[in-house]
């Protein structure tokens, strides 16, 4: 691996009454990448960014930038800018004066400071917006002001907190794919922090799931949809089915009352484990046909695909997303392929959780 831009090593914060909000938290960020700090409210995603700027210290472990320990280094001495969550701009300055703010600040002489403004303006699709008001500006428009203020600083690393939850659904599916298209041609490492898995699954190379102060688990979005460490994991990213079971042995699992096939191992004979299966992995078929034997009981039409609720024998929900319709109230045979079934131990831990899955895969 290249030299981490960023590196937390056993970062711990606590404010007054000593309960940590962060426990010994360790990652190392790679230049150039697009990384995405995903967790529900109140998990530290926001102190994790604010220790990044340098706005907040922390209690117990260091923080370095491309090696060096800035702990105690001042926010206006990083290579680091923030775009927050209701942007932060001056409503009383019009475009210009809002991006420029930085560069008069740092003294820079007139002309360069327009010429920067031109080309972050430009970098964000808003040249010839110089001389609007703030207020005159749409929404998503705001959006990209307070991104061009940033950027004209030419920062290492450029935070995001949220920086989408304000936006309709459609701004806000559009401006996932800006954001990713501009960090893709800045090559400047974006941090982005969101508690909205699909943002954080379409638009990060690495994403940092975090719970309760601690990272559960990281790694692209395909390897985190597809391989969760746990239930808390599996339950917040994308849908899941999760039912108890028993690895009887490599590749074979049970749940149900059944044994089935599967990819998975590494596991003590007969561990209790919990079984995932995604909805768009289940298909209804015949009761004869089928694996598993279960009533349907309730179905919603999703647009892309019909959300079908049944539940099997020993009283388990099932949801399955299929194209075709089903009949509430009648029984069908639930399919799955052995590679559809993803085993979790309970409590793993993801160093664990990698050198099994490194020991077992080919
Ligand atoms: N200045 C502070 N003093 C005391 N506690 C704080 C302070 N700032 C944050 N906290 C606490 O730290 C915890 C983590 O907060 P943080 O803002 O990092 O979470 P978050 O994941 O960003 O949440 P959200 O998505 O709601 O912004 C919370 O329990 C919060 O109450």
């Amino acid at each position: 691996m290249k030299q981490a831009i960023i590196s937390f090593n056993n970062v711990m914060k606590s404010y007054d009454d000593d309960v940590p909000v962060l426990k010994n938290i360790s990652f190392d960020i790679e230049e150039g990448k697009f990384y995405t700090l995903l967790g529900p409210s109140g998990c530290g995603k926001t102190t994790i960014l604010r220790m990044i700027a340098g706005f907040s210290e922390p209690t117990k472990g260091d923080i370095y930038f491309e090696g060096k320990r800035i702990n105690k280094v001042p926010a206006n001495k990083r290579q680091v800018n923030t775009v927050f969550q209701d942007y932060a701009l001056f409503p009383h300055m019009n475009v210009f004066d809002n991006i420029a703010f930085g560069l008069k600040m740092r003294h820079l002489p007139k002309e360069q400071i327009e010429t920067k403004v031109k080309e972050a303006l430009k970098m964000v699709r808003l040249d010839g917006y110089e001389k609007r008001g703030i207020n005159e500006m749409s929404g998503g428009q705001k959006q990209r002001v307070a991104i061009a203020r940033a950027i004209v600083n030419e920062p290492k690393i450029l935070l995001l907190d949220e920086p989408l939850s304000a936006l309709d659904h459609k701004l806000r599916t559009d401006m996932q794919y800006e954001l990713r298209e501009l960090q893709r041609r800045l090559g400047i490492t974006f941090i982005f922090v969101t508690h909205d898995q699909e943002e954080a699954l379409a638009m990060s190379d690495e994403i940092f799931v975090l719970n309760n102060g601690s990272i559960v688990q990281s790694g692209t979005p395909v390897d985190i949809y597809d391989e969760p460490i746990n239930h808390y994991v599996a339950d917040f990213i994308g849908e899941s089915n999760i039912v108890d079971g028993t690895m009887i042995a490599d590749e074979l699992v049970e749940f149900v009352g059944h044994q089935f096939a599967c990819v998975d191992g590494g596991m003590r004979p007969n561990e209790p484990v919990e079984v995932v299966l995604r909805p768009e992995d289940l298909t209804l078929t015949s009761v004869e046909a089928g694996k598993l034997k279960v009533k349907v009981d309730t179905q919603l039409f999703r647009g892309v695909h019909y959300e079908i609720i049944c539940y099997d024998e020993a009283g388990n929900e099932w949801m399955i997303h299929s194209t075709h319709k089903a009949v509430p109230g009648q029984e069908y045979g639930l399919n799955f392929e052995p590679e559809d079934i993803h085993v979790m131990r309970f409590n793993e831990s993801e160093e664990d959780f990698d050198a099994r899955l490194e020991s077992y895969e080919d």
